[in-house]
């Protein structure tokens, strides 16, 4: 299990170690001594999935203290467009994006530190997200910038967005309760 540099502090791009033979593939997405070794949390009580379809976007959300969210993701089906957005006051790198592909192929996972923003695209037919998530679910504390406010250049025409979504804040105007 490889952890690389994102550009966004704190934030990884985990290449777990694909074990290929003529059966197919064994690969260990989560290892406790590893994220132990680096600092990371090891405590993640909640997993979850989404499936979209093609041309989806979700997010770009981040829920909110006291129930604020490190989350580990994956895309276990299909390919999605994955991005992170920094919206820590004080951070170097806040307001830019990173994005990665994720696939069912590559098995990459994206670490993503409290105070970071969190969306994707469904680029393929149809494409599945699993989460990991260091704190529970808490309604009412899912916050978020409009995700076409961060400069993020999608890979979907005419993307299908949730009415919550669309109604979120630009970037430019969102008030940050996270610091660097
Ligand atoms: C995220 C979440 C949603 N829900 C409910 C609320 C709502 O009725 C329904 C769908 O919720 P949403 O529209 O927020 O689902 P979705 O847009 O898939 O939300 C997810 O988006 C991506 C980008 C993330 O990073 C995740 O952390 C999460 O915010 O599921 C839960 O019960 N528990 C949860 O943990």
């Amino acid at each position: 299990m490889e952890f690389r540099e994102t550009g966004i502090a704190g934030c990884h791009l985990v290449v777990p170690t694909v074990h290929a033979d003529d059966r197919g593939v064994l690969v260990k997405t989560y290892l406790e001594s590893a994220f132990a070794d680096r600092g990371l949390p090891t405590h993640f009580p909640e997993q979850f999935y989404s499936r979209s379809r093609q041309g989806v976007v979700r997010g770009l959300h981040v829920q909110l203290p006291p129930a604020a969210q490190d989350k580990l993701v994956c895309c276990i089906a299909g390919e999605v467009f994955d991005v992170v957005v920094d919206l820590r006051a004080g951070s170097p790198t806040y307001g830019r994006h990173a994005s990665f592909s994720l696939t069912a192929e590559n098995w990459q996972l994206v670490y993503i530190p409290v105070g970071l923003a969190h969306g994707f695209a469904a680029v393929s037919e149809q494409a599945t997200m699993g989460y990991l998530a260091t704190a529970e679910y808490a309604p009412g504390t899912d916050g978020g910038i409009r995700w076409d406010s961060a400069g993020v250049d999608w890979p979907v025409e005419a993307p299908l967005v949730s009415a919550r979504d669309a109604g979120l804040p630009p970037l430019a105007e969102y008030r940050t309760p996270f610091t660097a």
